[in-house]
């Protein structure tokens, strides 16, 4: 059976429902700490994802730590979480530094302590991401190691080798978003988040994106997906983002027992 980890004040995998966790999508900090209060105040969701690559803003590092202090202070009196994300712009995201400069961006949120787990680009030079691996791990921040594509679902069996070796690493959790094409895309994800809950210790995520991915951001009580991604008002950082509510009455629903 899969483990349970924490993160922060929340816990997500072994027998825990899927949890739902949503982008924070600002430009400035202004912006990132209302959606922050908007995800506070949403009862559907555990886990607020700040999504640096999204900032637009030139803020000090002296700025970002405030506000990060904030928002995790506020967070974990509501028993939220705080992820932070810098998405590359190979895997979907804004950020358009160099390897290195990701790097720093990981060692200042590492170091600062500005959120309680990071999200780790599986595609990341190796050298970086076991750097960044490294630091975590002697901090003891959780990592979620995450790939994406947003061209096509891997077939079942190269799905399998990546977790597999995604799995190998020492990260804390595992996540895998990808876009389906077809009927049997959607069957693809449903069959790797099966197999996974048999073969893996570490948790997944696992979603599709796109009109086709909906249903299987949805589906996390029956084939297993520790966390699902939603959106609070306007914040989409994905397509196929549903709203928070939608997906919590949705996650209650479609479940096992
Ligand atoms: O990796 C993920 C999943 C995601 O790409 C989605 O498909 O909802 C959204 C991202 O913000 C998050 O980091």
């Amino acid at each position: 059976m899969q483990t349970a980890i924490n993160l922060g004040a929340v816990t997500v995998g072994g027998l825990e429902p899927t949890k739902i966790a949503a982008p924070l999508t600002g430009a400035t900090l202004a912006e990132v700490r209302a959606q922050c209060q908007a995800v506070i105040a949403d009862p559907a969701a555990a886990i607020a994802e700040w999504r640096l690559d999204y900032m637009t803003e030139t803020v000090s590092d002296a700025a970002i730590f405030k506000a990060a202090q904030g928002m995790k202070m506020d967070l974990k009196a509501a028993n939220k979480a705080l992820l932070a994300t810098v998405r590359t712009q190979a895997q979907g995201g804004n950020f358009s530094g160099d390897a290195e400069a990701y790097l720093k961006q990981y060692q200042l949120i590492l170091r600062q302590e500005l959120s309680d787990a990071i999200d780790l680009e599986y595609t990341m030079d190796h050298e970086v991401r076991r750097q960044i691996l490294k630091a975590s791990g002697l901090l003891s921040r959780p990592v979620i190691l995450s790939y994406h594509d947003f061209e096509r679902t891997p077939k079942l069996a190269d799905l399998k080798e990546l977790l597999q070796e995604m799995a190998a690493l020492p990260a804390q959790l595992l996540k895998i978003a990808v876009q389906p094409r077809s009927r049997q895309d959607v069957l693809t994800i449903f069959e790797a988040a099966d197999w996974a809950a048999d073969h893996l210790q570490q948790p997944l995520a696992i979603m599709g994106m796109g009109n086709l991915g909906k249903i299987t951001r949805v589906s996390g009580n029956i084939f297993p997906s520790a966390l699902t991604f939603a959106s609070v008002g306007q914040q989409l950082s994905a397509p196929g983002q549903l709203p928070t509510d939608f997906v919590a009455q949705a996650l209650q629903t479609f479940k096992r027992n």
